[in-house]
């Protein structure tokens, strides 16, 4: 039987999760309280076999996103804008002794991967939520930063998600447990989003703006695009359909943002989605540009979060 709760369904946010100033990390489920050891199966961590707290207790701003060497590039890009000193060519992946994710630290910034589409990250996210837990951290902001299609708006744009919405455009994620359908709300961190938007005006180099986000179960039919294996509909239904989404509010498509933003949100951890787009979708469905410009497009979110997360440890507010 499906039981299906109004996206609205704020109570099931937690009001406050602060104790003395501090916001620490919810986990909510009573099982795990009772567990003598957890095993992070898909990071290769564990409570017993690594001293979670002396390796993670420092983490404030966690980074997330689909590619490895993405995570990689903004793990060196952040150990250069931190200043710090030891071995700046590599960083080490955490979590070597798996080849589902990985993990890098500099300093108070955690870079995980999380591959592709709803699945893939949510299993990262409640192994990822644990590890926070069980290091105490606290006053965590996390951050996906992705790539996406863009609708109207020019390939290159950075989109700040005030939304996440889904294939209906509606601001709510639906997990299925057993055999029940549980929606979650999608709302996302208001001050974050200005925060970063007010911190975009700094990055003249390229346009950020503020918008929503859908996220699908797929890249090909999912998103509406011509250009699959498998298509049912006209050319006509797919701009139909876009143009619908735009009108909604929707900017740019990708496949996490929203177990993305309703995990986050019951975990109490802050959360924001900024993602680049690479194409535009009323345009075209092929992503034709060159590894140059992948590259580059790829480093506009970086460089944005990059400068937000220099900016609140008070380390600077310049360019770079
Ligand atoms: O670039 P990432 O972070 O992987 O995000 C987007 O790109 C992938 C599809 O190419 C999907 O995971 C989508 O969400
Ligand atoms: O069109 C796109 C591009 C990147 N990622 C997506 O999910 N869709």
């Amino acid at each position: 039987m499906a039981s299906i709760l109004p996206a609205s369904n704020i109570s099931m946010r937690p009001d406050k999760n602060t104790y003395g100033g501090k916001r620490f990390v919810h986990v909510k489920n009573p099982y795990l309280e009772t567990m003598d050891e957890d095993i992070l199966y898909h990071l290769d961590l564990g409570t017993k076999t690594h001293n979670l707290p002396a390796m993670f207790g420092d983490v404030k701003f966690v980074c997330v996103g689909g590619s490895p060497k993405r995570m990689k590039a903004f793990a060196l890009l952040m150990h250069k804008e931190l200043g710090l000193a030891e071995g700046g060519e590599d960083v080490e992946d955490i979590c070597a002794g798996t080849d589902r994710y990985c993990m890098f630290k500099t300093g108070p910034v955690l870079s995980i991967s999380h591959g592709m589409g709803v699945p893939s990250i949510s299993i990262m996210l409640h192994e990822l939520i644990k590890l926070l837990r069980h290091a105490r951290c606290c006053d965590v902001t996390i951050i996906r930063i992705g790539t996406s299609g863009g609708i109207g708006i020019a390939p290159g744009s950075v989109v700040i998600t005030d939304t996440a919405v889904d294939s209906f455009f509606r601001p709510r994620f639906e997990q299925v447990i057993l055999d029940n359908i549980v929606t979650r709300s999608t709302e996302l961190d208001k001050e974050l989003v200005e925060e970063l938007f007010t911190c975009s005006k700094n990055i003249p180099n390229f346009q950020t703006l503020i918008g929503h986000t859908m996220c699908t179960y797929d890249f090909y039919e999912g998103q509406g695009r011509l250009d699959g294996a498998l298509c049912s509909f006209s050319r006509e239904h797919k701009l139909d359909y876009l143009k619908r989404a735009y009108k909604a509010g929707v900017r740019n498509i990708e496949m996490e943002s929203t177990v993305f933003a309703a995990m986050c949100g019951l975990c109490g951890l802050k959360a924001a989605v900024v993602c680049v787009t690479l194409l535009d979708r009323l345009d075209c469905d092929q992503i034709n540009l060159s590894h140059d410009v992948l590259v580059e497009y790829q480093q506009r979110p970086q460089l944005l979060i990059s400068n937000f997360i220099k900016k609140k440890l008070g380390l600077c507010d310049q360019i770079s």
